[in-house]
């Protein structure tokens, strides 16, 4: 099978193709606009009109650095959106599918997104076409169900044309650059022939390259193991951190010093672990090996760290002689990660809840977020941390914006000046003015 990919290897950019990208998200728009800087023509694909208007506007839905200047620069020209994935397909070479993967109620993988995808590029794949997934998927996924639904009558996946996994390891806020110069891109295919074109594809714009993996099963495990490699070691900090706590000592110290022994890297303890990567992925593996009790656990200690929050809030608050039911807590910052505008599985609403559990009253502050966003986590929208009577201040997510908050004249406006940290954010020598905790320092009032 000759692909249409074939030249690219001895090519100076990606000018001689046109690439779909289903998916205009957080990951797919900046992947688009990259393969545009780099001479691809680009059609972005997307279920979403608004998204698909405001891309071919030329306006960036999405906010990450560097992404409405690639905008500026290609919109209307070499990229432009549509929703018409089918017709967009016919007319280009390499089709990449960037769609959610998220788990459902019951916490198994919902699929539903990528199949549709692989469904629309089936009715427009030709021989020659590459096909891509992207979107982290549980392995096995991209030889089976969506190379199976990517088949048109006629063609055979894998033989006509190519098909591989190469997964998005990019983070929010710098996918820009990840895109191009942080790591080598994993690239495996359902076939030696869709390994071989994906690494030529990649190896124009990725400067540290690609590794090749043996199929495209290996290259979905490991990006999965990495979310949980993530994911556990940081259920093991916050289980160390619990400890340190009861033993009265500070957790940052002694994780610093373990740390300095070469084999040694425990993660931050903290309120939780939010995302829609970290928190799914381990259910990728769970929901297919028989027996992981370790990543079942992590998911449950990390799961259960909004309530340990709570809980030591609420011991404070008490032992300041306030009742529950009369007192008012304010959360600062809601979105999962500092600097991100992103709530799914943000451990500061589980927080929110658990602290309107014990009947406290909740506000909560977020620079990134609106009112309405702040609401919708059941607290009241605050503007100014500092203009409020609160019997205890939490901190959740770390903003940027908190380093410069007026400790003192917080202090000064509360009934009973509590700090929890939750980040270990604050310097201890900052906070005299409060009772202080910090998740994992036994040494604060924890
Ligand atoms: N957000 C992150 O930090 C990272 C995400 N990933 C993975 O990247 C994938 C995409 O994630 P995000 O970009 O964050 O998602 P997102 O939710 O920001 O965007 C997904 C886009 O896909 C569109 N879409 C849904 N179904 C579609 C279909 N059938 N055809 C075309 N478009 C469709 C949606 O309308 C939306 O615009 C996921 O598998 C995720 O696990 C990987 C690394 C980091
Ligand atoms: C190791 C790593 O940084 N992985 C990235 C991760 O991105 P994500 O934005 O989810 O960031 P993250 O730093 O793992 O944070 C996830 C959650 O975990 C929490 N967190 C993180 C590190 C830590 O030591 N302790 C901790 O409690 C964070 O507060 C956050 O709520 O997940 C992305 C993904 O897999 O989709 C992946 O592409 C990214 O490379």
């Amino acid at each position: 099978m000759e692909l249409a990919t074939a030249g690219l290897a001895d090519a100076d950019d990606l000018s001689s193709i046109t690439v779909t990208v289903f998916g205009l998200g957080k990951m797919g728009l900046p992947l688009a606009a990259v393969l545009a800087d780099h001479g691809a023509r680009v059609v972005g694909v997307d279920i979403d009109e608004e998204t698909v208007t405001a891309v071919d506007d030329g306006h960036a839905p999405v906010s990450e650095p560097g992404l409405q200047a690639l905008l500026d620069e290609y919109a209307e020209t070499r990229l432009t959106a549509t929703t018409d994935g089918q017709a967009a397909v016919a007319d280009a070479d390499v089709h990449i599918v960037l769609v959610p993967t998220l788990v459902d109620d019951a916490s198994d993988p919902d699929l539903g997104p990528v199949l549709a995808a692989a469904k629309t590029i089936r009715g427009g794949v030709s021989a020659g076409d590459l096909v891509i997934l992207e979107s982290t998927v549980p392995p096995g996924t991209t030889a089976g169900p969506f190379a199976e639904a990517a088949e048109p009558d006629g063609l055979t996946a894998g033989e006509d044309f190519g098909v591989a996994h190469c997964p998005e390891r990019t983070s929010s806020g710098r996918v820009i650059r990840d895109l191009t110069e942080s790591y080598p891109k994993i690239v495996g295919g359902v076939s030696d022939a869709g390994t071989t074109a994906a690494a030529s594809f990649y190896r124009q714009f990725n400067d540290p390259g690609v590794i090749e993996m043996p199929n495209a099963t290996a290259a979905e495990a490991v990006k999965v193991f990495e979310g949980v490699y993530r994911d556990v070691n940081i259920a093991l900090a916050n289980e160390l951190a619990k400890a340190c706590e009861d033993w009265g000592l500070d957790a940052a110290t002694v994780f610093e010093a373990a740390n300095s022994q070469p084999f040694c890297d425990i993660h931050d303890p903290g309120v939780g672990v939010g995302g829609h990567c970290i928190p799914v992925y381990p259910h990728f593996v769970m929901n297919r090996a028989e027996e992981t009790p370790l990543l079942a656990t992590a998911r449950a200690v990390n799961d259960g760290m909004p309530g340990h929050t709570a809980d030591i809030t609420a011991s404070l608050v008490r032992g300041a002689g306030v009742d529950l039911a009369d007192a008012s807590v304010l959360v600062l910052g809601l979105t999962y990660r500092p600097g991100v505008d992103e709530t799914r599985f943000a451990p500061a609403f589980d927080l929110v809840e658990a602290l309107r559990d014990l009947d406290v009253t909740v506000a909560a502050h977020d620079p990134l977020l609106s009112a309405a966003e702040i609401e919708s986590a059941g607290a009241s929208p605050v503007t100014d941390p500092t203009d409020g009577t609160w019997d205890a201040v939490v901190l959740a997510t770390g903003h940027e914006a908190y380093e410069s908050l007026d400790l003192d004249a917080l202090a000064g406006a509360m009934r009973t000046p509590i700090l929890v940290d939750g980040r270990d954010f604050f310097d201890p020598a900052d906070v005299t003015a409060f009772t202080y905790a910090c998740i994992g320092d036994g040494t604060s009032e924890v």
